[in-house]
């Protein structure tokens, strides 16, 4: 008798388990209320437990670490026994990941433990017209196993699909770079704050010309913080690091970045101040961040005017007062005072401070700037940006580096003139990589060195000129001093 019983509990709560994953075909509206009822009988019968993993955290802000771990998990695991794959292409189009499509159901076993996950999506519950469809949709994966095991599922089984799904995302990590979307663009509270793209900058350690020692402290010092967790947490620190990248154009601010990136494996966030409408929306952005990435704001200084108020780059370089004067500019500056962004010097601060004990670590945020002196000095204060480093014009070991990137060769006759040249010339990286570049098939390593020879001579000249003004200028005013 108990046999029979048994059984027929058993085909009860098969019945009602099927009956339960076929409530997602109900119309929306009534869902509600026959999920509410059905639970109340399923629950006497039902030996089975869910939970549920969402894409989006309680707080709505940040999306689930835990989603895209179980997603990836999945991805590898159990596809085999999934009908219907979704697939996305990695790796300059070479491979293929695949991952389960919405409303699909897949096995896995753990321990000699079977447990079913499902994929689904949750329809928009505001009833506002979206012009884009699925942007208010909420994904889950959903984890059911009998409730005998609920011990060994909740604690290890749970534990093992989350490790295992990192340690894969690491392995087949493809780095971005991601820049963030123009706020008037963001639509519903899960928009994407931020485009990505395939991050595939060249530029390394290796090929970035500078003073070798320089180099190497740079290179030790980001090794040694992204070694540093336990470290950041013995001292209390959030798992942070700010450098302040600065020098003339084309000393290579931007490849140092890169270099940085490529060192680290680390994502690239490249952060436009000038899109965003407010501080709030700026820690929206930066609350999106993923850790293992560097947040990078380039010339600061043209982002943020130290008031408070945004300046634009071509704006700074015109005469303001006869822009006051003329009614149609003064009009213009005022609309887009009006409608232009909000961020603030004390804003950006807040944000930089506050935002990294709450969420994650491993973040390194780098700013750039030509002019490091116009900068105020609380946004670059040691503790917020913790490494200054000069980009300066190019001297004749960065020339090495060059020489070998662009022409192949470690040493030529032209070196001890073009070292000679360098002491007083001042050319960037970047002018001295244009010359060095051959500019047809003819051209040999001979013709782009004395190319240079003759820039750096006519540069050096210019030095000169430019020093006697300045001697002279300073004579004329020691003498309007004395007098
Ligand atoms: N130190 C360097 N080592 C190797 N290449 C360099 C270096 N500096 C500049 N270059 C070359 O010059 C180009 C411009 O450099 P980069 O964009 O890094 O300069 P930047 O300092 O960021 O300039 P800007 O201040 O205008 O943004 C790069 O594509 C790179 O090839
Ligand atoms: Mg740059």
């Amino acid at each position: 008798m108990w046999t029979e019983l048994s059984a027929t509990i058993s085909s009860l709560a098969v019945a009602f388990f099927m009956f339960e994953k076929y409530l997602n075909y109900f119309p929306y509206t009534i869902r509600g209320y026959v999920e509410r009822n059905f639970r109340k009988v399923v629950n006497f019968v039902n030996p089975y437990v869910e939970i549920s993993f969402h894409e989006f955290t309680s707080e709505r802000l940040k999306r689930s670490d835990a989603f895209f771990a179980i997603q990836t998990y999945l991805s590898t695991s159990t596809t085999e026994n999934a009908r219907r794959l979704k697939a996305d292409v990695v790796k300059d189009s070479q491979s293929v990941v695949l991952s389960m499509d919405a409303n699909e159901e897949v096995t896995d076993v753990f321990n000699g433990i079977k447990v079913w996950w499902a994929s689904g999506k949750m329809p928009p519950q505001s009833k506002s017209i979206s012009l884009f469809p699925g942007s208010e949709e909420k994904r889950y994966y959903k984890l059911t196993f009998h409730k005998h095991y609920r011990e060994i599922i909740t604690k290890s089984y749970v534990e093992h699909v989350l490790k295992k799904g990192k340690e894969i995302e690491v392995k087949n990590r493809q780095r971005m770079l991601y820049t963030n979307n123009p706020s008037k663009d963001w639509h519903g509270w899960k928009a994407t704050k931020w485009g990505n793209i395939v991050f595939e900058h060249p530029s390394t350690f290796d090929t970035l010309a500078m003073d070798t020692a320089k180099k190497e402290e740079i290179k030790k010092d980001l090794i040694k913080f992204s070694k540093g967790k336990d470290y950041y947490a013995k001292i209390g620190k959030a798992w942070k690091r700010g450098y302040l990248l600065y020098g003339p154009p084309g000393t290579g601010k931007s490849s140092m970045i890169a270099a940085m990136a490529n060192l680290l494996d680390y994502d690239v966030y490249d952060l436009e101040l000038t899109t965003i409408k407010d501080n709030s929306e700026l820690r929206m952005l930066l609350i999106e961040t993923k850790g293992k990435s560097i947040i990078v704001i380039e010339d600061i200084d043209c982002s943020l005017d130290l008031t408070g108020q945004r300046k634009k780059r071509k704006e700074k370089d015109d005469d303001e007062a006869d822009k006051e004067k003329d009614p149609i500019s003064k009009k213009k500056k005022e609309a887009e005072e009006e409608s232009g962004s909000k961020v603030t010097l004390s804003g950006l601060l807040n944000v930089i401070d506050g935002i990294w004990s709450a969420c994650g670590g491993e973040r390194i945020i780098i700013f750039t700037t030509n002019y490091v002196d116009k900068l105020d000095p609380a946004l670059i204060r040691r503790g917020r940006m913790d490494k200054h480093i000069e980009m300066s014009y190019c001297c004749f070991e960065a020339f090495k580096v060059l020489a070998r990137n662009y022409l192949d060769i470690e040493s030529h006759e032209l070196f001890g003139k073009i070292e000679e040249l360098f002491v007083e010339a001042k050319m960037s990286p970047a002018d001295v990589a244009d010359n060095l570049m051959p500019k047809s098939d003819e051209q040999d390593e001979e013709t782009c060195l004395k190319r240079l020879v003759e820039a750096l001579e006519a540069s050096k000249e210019e030095a000169r000129k430019k020093s006697e003004e300045e001697a002279l200028l300073k004579t004329k005013d020691g003498v309007v001093t004395e007098g």
